[in-house]
């Protein structure tokens, strides 16, 4: 990931309270970031300062500071100035563009000068299109700042699903500052907030008022969803229940080949691809698929999986989501379209100690801020470390097969893949949570369809800001097939009964994630289909870790 911070503050004279406060409160140094974003991006960082001058009144003082996390060729330094003076930072990955933006993009590609590079294109496309129009039309998963130097604005949101961290600090109505990170200071953490995904953001210089344009599903609207609104119908007749398994397979396929395309390898070793696997159906399937896009690539795709020591449980490292997913990376290398890549699966067992977590927590809790609950503390520990990608590598599962405890073949070792696919966000689409069916249970498909547009709407408030800021404090970044906005639309037009269905008549089973169960055994994954995994913090043990916290709420805030 890439790291940004950008601050405003008037030019005012040296006696006035404002730099007075500057130092400690707008600065990177001040806010002791600097580290912290660089962890972010080390391939290179860079600031540029502004002093604008808006006709003899007042005048502003920027400042935007840039790491960069290189996926993408050429290696391209932010913050990124364009020909018009226009600045840009960019933290995220954009995969697709629509409408007249791609024909330009097209365009682009056949010329000499050519931005192969997203933020390189990115930045062309805000000086061509403006900022609505190319928010509008670019797909992607994104946070950005961007001073429009000719219009006097500056521009910043997250994606409209909000799957990269934003922060603000509005304390004070002349200033202003925007950060991938909070500060580490905690008396200073208090003035920051996360930026809400469904808007985009305007501060216009001359005036210092701020619109917030939304996202919305009128079609008149300047930023329209580009996905469908939550389907009400229950099932759709015309639809055969065996063509939307197949489509579903095919929009994710499509998700998944845009993740695995859209990164180079110069700067990490060759062909080295990783999974966040907990051997749950939602992170299997990617698995699977990565394998699918990699057939005919001699590459390794590591799977990351990790188990806390809980002194509380005190059974090792032995979780369920170790047990679950060597048996799910054993049903994944028997497969026989498996068997024929010319790619191969290795286990990375991701081992936590005790003492290591009690070293990290300061560190976390920093990170995962303004999130603060335990429960959040719990998660975000558990990324923080699988992120880390620091394990033991097995590379064979015939022991696993045997029954063994541990499988042979093992190696000290550190994932080179800078990208990490994650499974999240199959529970909030297609309705794999046991309070799903809860909501079925008490008020059928109509209560269970609003608890499913609740989860979606808020998952950039519970969980991506967090995950991106742990995550990516090793450079890593974490990439979402199932929040890529086809899968998405996708999703939500999905009739109901394919996400929970009845199986077995009236009073039969209620399978949640249908569709992604049909998928898994249509594929010959029959265990992985049938699997109930839990939370990541159950499954890795990372919660309630401490004697005596056996009764303690995850809602419980974190001192
Ligand atoms: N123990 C683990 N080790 C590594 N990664 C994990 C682990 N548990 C979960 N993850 C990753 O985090 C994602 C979201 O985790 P969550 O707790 O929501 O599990 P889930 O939605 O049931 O997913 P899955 O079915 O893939 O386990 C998973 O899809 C997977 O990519
Ligand atoms: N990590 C990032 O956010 C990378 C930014 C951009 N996609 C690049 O590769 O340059």
């Amino acid at each position: 990931m890439c790291g940004i911070f950008f601050s405003l503050v008037p030019k005012s004279d040296p006696a006035s309270n404002i730099d007075k406060d500057f130092s400690a409160r707008y600065t990177v140094a001040g806010l002791q970031l600097e580290q912290a974003l660089k962890c972010r991006g080390p391939d290179c960082d860079n600031a540029i300062v502004v002093d604008t001058k808006i006709e003899d009144n007042e005048s502003h003082h920027l400042t935007l500071f840039s790491t960069v996390l290189s996926m993408r060729d050429p290696l391209t330094p932010q913050p990124l100035q364009s020909q018009d003076g226009g600045i840009l930072q960019f933290n995220g990955e954009l995969y697709d563009t629509v409408g007249r933006l791609e024909e330009y993009r097209l365009d682009l590609l056949g010329d000499d000068t050519a931005c192969t590079n997203d933020t390189a294109l990115l930045s062309q496309l805000f000086g061509r299109f403006g900022v609505l129009e190319t928010i509008q039309s670019i797909r992607g998963e994104y946070a950005f700042v961007y001073y429009d130097v000719l219009s006097r604005c500056i521009w910043w949101a997250r994606d409209c699903i909000g799957r990269r961290s934003l922060l603000v600090n509005r304390s004070r109505m002349d200033c202003m500052a925007l950060s991938s990170l909070p500060p580490a200071n905690p008396a200073l953490r208090v003035d920051w907030q996360e930026v809400p995904a469904g808007e985009v953001y305007k501060l216009d210089l001359r005036t210092m008022d701020i619109t917030a344009i939304p996202w919305s599903y009128d079609s008149c609207s300047p930023l329209k969803y580009p996905y469908a609104p939550i389907c009400l119908d229950i099932s759709v007749s015309q639809h055969s229940y065996d063509t939307l398994v197949t489509e579903f397979s095919s929009i994710l396929l499509a998700a998944v080949r845009r993740r695995v395309l859209a990164m180079h390898h110069s700067r990490s070793k060759p062909d080295t691809y990783a999974i966040l696997f907990s051997g749950g159906i939602d992170c299997t399937l990617i698995a699977y698929l990565t394998a699918v896009c990699l057939r005919d690539h001699n590459a390794h795709i590591d799977l990351l999986n990790v188990a806390f020591e809980n002194p509380r449980i005190n059974t090792g490292f032995n979780t369920p989501d170790r047990v679950l997913g060597r048996r799910s990376w054993q049903e994944l290398t028997c497969l026989p379209e498996i068997q024929s890549c010319r790619c191969d699966f290795r286990f990375v067992e991701i081992n936590v100690r005790y003492s290591q977590v009690l070293e990290s927590k300061t560190s976390v809790q920093e990170l995962m801020f303004p999130k603060c609950t335990v429960m959040d503390f719990s998660i975000a520990l558990a990324f923080y470390f699988a992120a880390r990608g620091v394990g033991t590598m097995f590379s064979c599962p015939l022991a696993a097969a045997a029954g063994d405890d541990a499988p042979a073949a093992e190696e000290e070792y550190s994932t080179p893949s800078r990208v990490l696919m994650s499974g999240l966000g199959a529970d909030e689409l297609f309705a794999g949570y046991t309070r799903h069916m809860t909501s079925f249970a008490r008020g059928g498909y109509e209560v269970l369809a609003n608890e499913l547009a609740l989860d979606f709407k808020r998952l950039h408030e519970r969980n991506l800001g967090r995950d991106d800021r742990v995550g990516a404090n090793w450079s890593k970044e974490f990439r979402y097939p199932y929040l890529d906005e086809e899968v998405v639309d996708f999703a939500l037009r999905c009739p109901l009964d394919s996400k929970l269905r009845v199986v077995g008549g009236e009073n039969g089973v209620r399978e949640g994630k249908w569709l992604l169960r049909q998928f898994a055994r249509h594929v010959g994954l029959r265990n992985v289909a049938e699997e109930k995994k839990r939370a990541i913090q159950f499954g890795a043990r990372s919660a309630k870790m401490e004697p005596g916290q056996g009764k303690i709420k995850g809602t419980a805030k974190f001192v």
